[in-house]
């Protein structure tokens, strides 16, 4: 292989040192910060989707909407296309908004319940002024419900006329009418009922093999995430844990937090379900108001150290596999897997 061959090719989305700060309650004349999102790197490329897991409060839907700019981030930069997503301005900005859509959880508040499904899904167009008229553009309606699986009568339907998986069928449409590079998919399926949740996920594995699309799943699911992603973030409190290539992360989780998601998730083989070991965290999440310094999962982390107070560097695990830990590769003394595994 030649030099040129070896260079992987540019990211389409590259995220670095995103941070986001909500302003707080005052305390007295002193103003606090909400600690949402804290230097917060990573890279998507073309046709390819990356999961962003944790539990609730972790960050991620803030991450989703920073990319947007529905939220402004204190620190960083977004370039998608090496574009500078946040500095673009007038045109720029509105064409990189295009390239940008979202998907949220929930389809019952995200369409609006006055508007028929196909002013739904052409509004993008409309927007943007894409195609020639109206008529063109209603033509690609009925193109865009074919592709999500919804007969083309359902143009003329109303959101509470549908059930929720075809909601979030119209949903996906509206996203894709816009022809975007990059789909931010938060908690797109966690409302659905389990069997409705497979079918809108091989959609979006459909559509992005038939498109090139390229994914942002934010889900705290950690199955949904491994059945989606190539590669998967793990954050907590707003800080990045762990990130690597699904296949490595899911069979060798390095960080202690990551195994605590995954020791959580119930096995669905009976037998190997009541041998398995869970780890229990203790305590409550720390107020993102007044993080905790070093690593931030330390309060909570059964194998922390004195060290953990320090700045965390990144640790190696394998190959495209990375840990925000000094403890890994490390194994638990048996004291203090005793107090933490039940
Ligand atoms: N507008 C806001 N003002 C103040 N704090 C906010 C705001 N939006 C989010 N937060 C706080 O930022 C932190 C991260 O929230 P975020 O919604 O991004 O987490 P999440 O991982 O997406 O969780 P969930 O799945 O529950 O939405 C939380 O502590 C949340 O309370």
């Amino acid at each position: 292989m030649d030099a040129a061959q070896e260079t992987p090719p540019a990211p389409l989305l590259d995220v670095r040192g995103l941070s986001v700060r909500f302003p707080g309650p005052r305390e007295g004349r002193r103003p606090s910060w909400v600690h949402a999102v804290e230097d917060v790197s990573f890279a998507i490329g073309r046709g390819q989707t990356l999961g962003l897991v944790g539990e609730s409060g972790s960050g991620k839907s803030t991450i989703g909407n920073a990319l947007i700019r529905l939220v402004t981030p204190t620190s960083g930069t977004v370039r998608l296309g090496g574009r500078d997503v946040l500095a673009a301005r007038g045109a720029q900005a509105r064409e990189l908004r295009r390239r940008i859509a979202m998907v949220f959880q929930d389809p019952y508040s995200s369409l609006d319940p006055r508007r028929t499904v196909g002013a739904t899904v052409r509004e993008p167009m409309d927007v943007h002024r894409m195609l020639s008229g109206r008529a063109e553009r209603n033509r690609r309606v009925a193109e865009l419900l074919d592709l999500v699986g919804l007969l083309r009568e359902t143009a003329v339907r109303y959101p509470h006329e549908l059930s929720g998986g075809q909601r979030q069928r119209v949903s996906i449409a509206r996203a894709l009418a816009a022809d975007p590079d990059l789909i931010v998919l938060d908690e797109s399926t966690a409302s659905l009922d389990v069997s409705v949740q497979a079918q809108i996920m091989n959609l979006l594995r459909e559509l992005q093999d038939e498109l090139g699309l390229t994914y942002l799943f934010i889900s705290h699911d950690l199955a949904a995430v491994e059945h989606m992603s190539h590669r998967v973030v793990v954050m907590y409190l707003g800080r990045l844990m762990e990130t690597g290539t699904t296949d490595h992360l899911y069979a060798r989780p390095a960080h202690p937090y990551t195994q605590a998601l995954m020791s959580a998730v119930p096995d669905t083989d009976p037998a190997t379900e009541k041998n398995r070991e869970r780890i229990l965290l203790g305590g409550d999440p720390p107020s993102p108001l007044d993080p905790p310094s070093g690593c931030v999962f330390r309060t909570r982390c059964p194998m922390a150290v004195d060290e953990c107070a320090e700045p965390v560097p990144q640790t190696t695990v394998s190959d495209n596999h990375v840990a925000w830990c000094i403890r890994t590769g490390d194994s638990l003394s048996p004291e203090r897997l005793r107090r933490f595994v039940h």
